[in-house]
């Protein structure tokens, strides 16, 4: 068998994937997600249209590059993590919308518990920060607020997972309630010490163990895809979130490598080996695929808004026609003529925290054009990934060596120049940009021995070109400067 089909459904768009033994892509295949925006700081997907928008995706992939299932050794899936959903046991029916990761609704809950000093205990046992973010106080309030949930749920009948978990149950035609540990561990439901669910955060946040998947290692064969998703059974044998698979995908398999994913948001994610050593900076602790039955850790600073910054460029302002335009149009003016913008649409994440926060655009005069904002819009997911690398610095103890790119964004040369400079590190972007789905193939080709092993895998990952930073070190922390003092107007603002 020659292939291996990686799933990858993200926020905005579900892809198929296929690599070869080389971890060459041989097709690839994305479809659009619709946003589901039902009041201020609540985003939903449809749970329907996440399965067969992923099932349509994977046949066309096959389709189009002439593979029958026979040829696909294996299937690997990698999604959006957090993102929480609810469907019957006995008919698969969602009981509601998924509630999306960026979801803010519980964030009056998160502050409740807060109050009531259980953010310790929290971070202790999950490695997270307490916050609506995480799919806990989402799953929570699906059972509050679903009618009858609570009680079905109680009575056995009810499944939660996170996406992973909808397709792989989707996949084997409900036969899998399953998860992997790196998906658990954004659930603020997950300890990371035992790598089990936690009976006291079960009790804090009132979840029945009954709706709770198994959880099991991400490189892992799972089961069977149903003969009729591809013609023929596949073994369904990697599972990881995206950050997680796209760190394995980079090679960062050894402690102090990172990577960061310019997506819908910005993932920093660092290798700190096996131990969850706890942040002080307000960063995650969480899971590091390592290809073995027990994970490895990593550090993660999650910034929420970064891609879909330029998105809103394109819907919202309409000043660019997509996304990739706005490379264009902001090196068109030689700096952003003391234009900054903070793109907190949905709070901020690491290492601030600021549910509250909303996006402004300071330093406006006379001469501010489109291409200006343009070039702050870039300079912002920049500058968040500097203010993440910087308390990793500081919790690790040395600065990073280098930084790892991938992700839609990452193909922005002007974006990936101006994140050496203000890091003052090379910054490297590998052959496949494609490295989330390559870990989740990664995963699942040495779960059934498409690849040997490690070293085997090792060998694929190709660096296309290093930006070396050439920033003068004097305008770096002029710039730094002025985007913190922008950072301080945006936040507190929403109440
Ligand atoms: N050339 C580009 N410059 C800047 N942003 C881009 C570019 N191409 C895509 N993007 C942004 O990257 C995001 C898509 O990246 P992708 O990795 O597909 O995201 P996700 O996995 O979160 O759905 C979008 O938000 C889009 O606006
Ligand atoms: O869909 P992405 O690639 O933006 O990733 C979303 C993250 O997994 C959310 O934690």
């Amino acid at each position: 068998m020659k292939y291996i089909l990686a799933l990858d459904q993200g926020t905005t768009s579900s892809r198929a994937i296929l690599f070869d033994r080389d971890g060459q892509i041989r097709g690839s295949i994305s479809k659009e997600l619709t946003q589901i925006y039902p009041r201020s700081g609540w985003v939903e997907h449809d749970p329907v249209e996440i399965w067969e928008s992923q099932r349509e995706v994977a046949r066309q992939a096959l389709s189009q590059a002439g593979i029958a299932a026979s040829d696909i050794a294996a299937i690997g899936i990698t999604n959006q993590r957090e993102t929480t959903l609810l469907w019957d046991r006995a008919t698969g029916e969602p009981l509601h919308n998924a509630i999306v990761w960026q979801d803010r609704r519980t964030a009056e809950f998160c502050d409740r518990l807060r109050g009531d000093g259980h953010a310790a205990t929290i971070a202790e046992k999950t490695g997270l920060v307490l916050d609506a973010y995480f799919s806990g106080t989402k799953l929570r309030w699906l059972l509050d607020h679903v009618p009858s949930a609570r009680q079905r749920a109680d009575r056995g009948e009810l499944a939660f997972g996170t996406v992973d978990s909808w397709l792989l149950w989707n996949l084997s035609g409900g036969q899998l309630h399953v998860t992997d540990a790196s998906n658990a561990s954004r659930t603020m439901l997950f300890n990371l010490k035992t790598l089990a669910w936690d009976e006291e955060l079960l009790g804090l946040l009132d979840i029945p163990a009954s709706v709770l998947p198994e959880v099991q290692p991400s490189s892992f064969v799972y089961g069977q895809s149903t003969p009729d998703f591809l013609g023929k059974a596949v073994p369904l044998a990697g599972c990881a979130g995206d950050q997680h698979a796209a760190l394995f995908g980079q090679n960062c398999t050894q402690p102090a490598m990172a990577k960061n994913t310019y997506g819908t948001g910005c993932f920093v994610l660092m290798n700190i080996g096996e131990e969850p050593v706890a942040s002080k900076c307000k960063l995650l602790t969480t899971i590091a695929c390592s290809g073995r039955a027990r994970p490895e850790f990593a550090l993660e600073g999650s910034i929420f808004t970064a891609g879909s910054a330029v998105q809103w460029l394109r819907d919202g302002l309409g000043i660019i026609a997509s996304s990739s335009d706005v490379q264009e149009l902001a090196e068109s003016v030689p700096d952003c003529g003391d234009c900054y913008l903070v793109p907190a649409f949905a709070g901020l994440g690491a290492p601030h925290w600021d549910p509250y926060a909303r996006g402004i655009i300071v330093g406006i005069s006379g001469g501010t054009t489109a291409a200006h904002i343009a070039r702050a819009t870039l300079e912002s997911i920049a500058f968040q990934v500097a203010d993440v690398l910087d308390a990793m610095s500081t919790d690790v103890g040395s600065p990073v060596q280098e930084l790892r790119v991938d992700g839609g964004a990452s193909a922005n040369d002007l974006l990936m120049q101006f994140q050496a400079d203000i890091l003052q590190v090379p910054v490297v972007r590998p052959q496949v940009i494609e490295t989330t789905a390559m870990g989740a193939a990664f995963l699942a080709g040495l779960a059934v021995g498409f690849w040997q092993d490690m070293n085997e895998v090792e060998q694929i990952w190709q660096s296309e070109r290093v930006f070396e930073p050439v920033m003068a070190a004097s305008d770096v922390e002029q710039r730094r400067d002025r985007w913190q003092q922008a950072v301080k107007r945006s936040q507190g603002w929403h109440s």
